[in-house]
């Protein structure tokens, strides 16, 4: 399970002063659930995400993955988590298979139980055909499928998703929230961040929109459609967002840090 309990995060920026990517973020996520951000460039999904994921603290709030503050107890909860990004990087000159080898040993497999875990994520992804290639050398769909094999190697319970899909093709794209899929029929806990409505379509049990840093609403996209009298999600997400800008005092959504 996911809590995030008014996260806060500011940045300074050399150019525009405090900036404050992230404003009380506040949600959960229960096991076999997927958790979508739905926002636009820069509204602090993936600064959210990267708190989620240890690899940034929080200036304010709390959270806590797996049962484990992200704060207080950050390698439980890196042990716990599988975080794929679009960027998630593999070591060019090992192969496929020599790869998941690696990050097995990094998270304490070995000998059998290591090798049973690579052929079977190597059947699972289909990557028996290019195993023994160079990472280097992968196409990019192929490489993808080696970093979800990579970021699931040590079975977390609990999987984020940073814009995975971003900059693939359809097929990736495809293999992608099939995975995602399977992680939630498999009881993980899911969340994963996108700008693209027809993947919250797909995926989303319950979705927050983010705007500026901040959860603007939240619910099922059922719900949100209902909630905006749209009967498309594109549309829902713009009426809302619009919305959100008009009620939201201009002082409030620009950077304080003693709010
Ligand atoms: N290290 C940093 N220093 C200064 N500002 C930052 C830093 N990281 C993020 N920001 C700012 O925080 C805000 C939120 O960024 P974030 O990357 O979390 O958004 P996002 O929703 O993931 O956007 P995208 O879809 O473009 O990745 C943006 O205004 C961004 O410029």
């Amino acid at each position: 399970m996911i809590e995030a309990n008014k996260l806060t995060k500011t940045f300074r920026d050399r150019k525009r002063g405090l900036v404050r990517a992230v404003d009380r973020v506040s949600f959960q996520c229960q096991p076999g659930q997927i958790f979508g951000l739905l926002g636009a460039n820069g509204a602090g999904k993936t600064t959210t995400l990267r708190i989620l994921g240890t690899l940034l603290e929080p200036t304010r709030g709390s959270a806590t993955v797996a049962g484990f503050d992200v704060v207080k107890e950050p390698e439980k909860v890196r042990r716990s988590i599988g975080f794929l990004s679009n960027g998630t990087a593999l070591y060019g000159r090992l192969t496929a298979r020599e790869m998941l080898g690696y990050f097995g040993r990094l998270n304490g497999l070995e000998g059998s139980q290591l090798k049973s875990r690579v052929d079977e994520l190597i059947e699972r992804l289909e990557i028996g055909d290019f195993e023994k290639g160079r990472c280097d050398k992968l196409s990019t769909g192929q490489k993808q499928r080696v970093s979800i094999a990579r970021s699931i190697i040590h079975r977390p319970p609990v999987m984020i998703f940073d814009e995975p899909t971003t900059g693939l093709d359809v097929m990736t794209s495809q293999t992608i929230m099939t995975f995602i899929e399977q992680c939630r029929d498999e009881g993980l806990t899911v969340v994963f961040s996108t700008h693209i409505m027809s993947e919250v379509e797909r995926l989303c049990d319950e979705v927050a929109i983010v705007h500026h840093g901040r959860i603007a609403t939240e619910g099922t996209v059922a719900e949100l459609k209902a909630q905006a009298g749209e009967e498309v999600l594109e549309n829902a997400f713009l009426k809302i967002v619009q919305g959100f800008d008009l009620e939201t005092p201009a002082a409030e959504a620009s950077a304080s840090p003693n709010a």
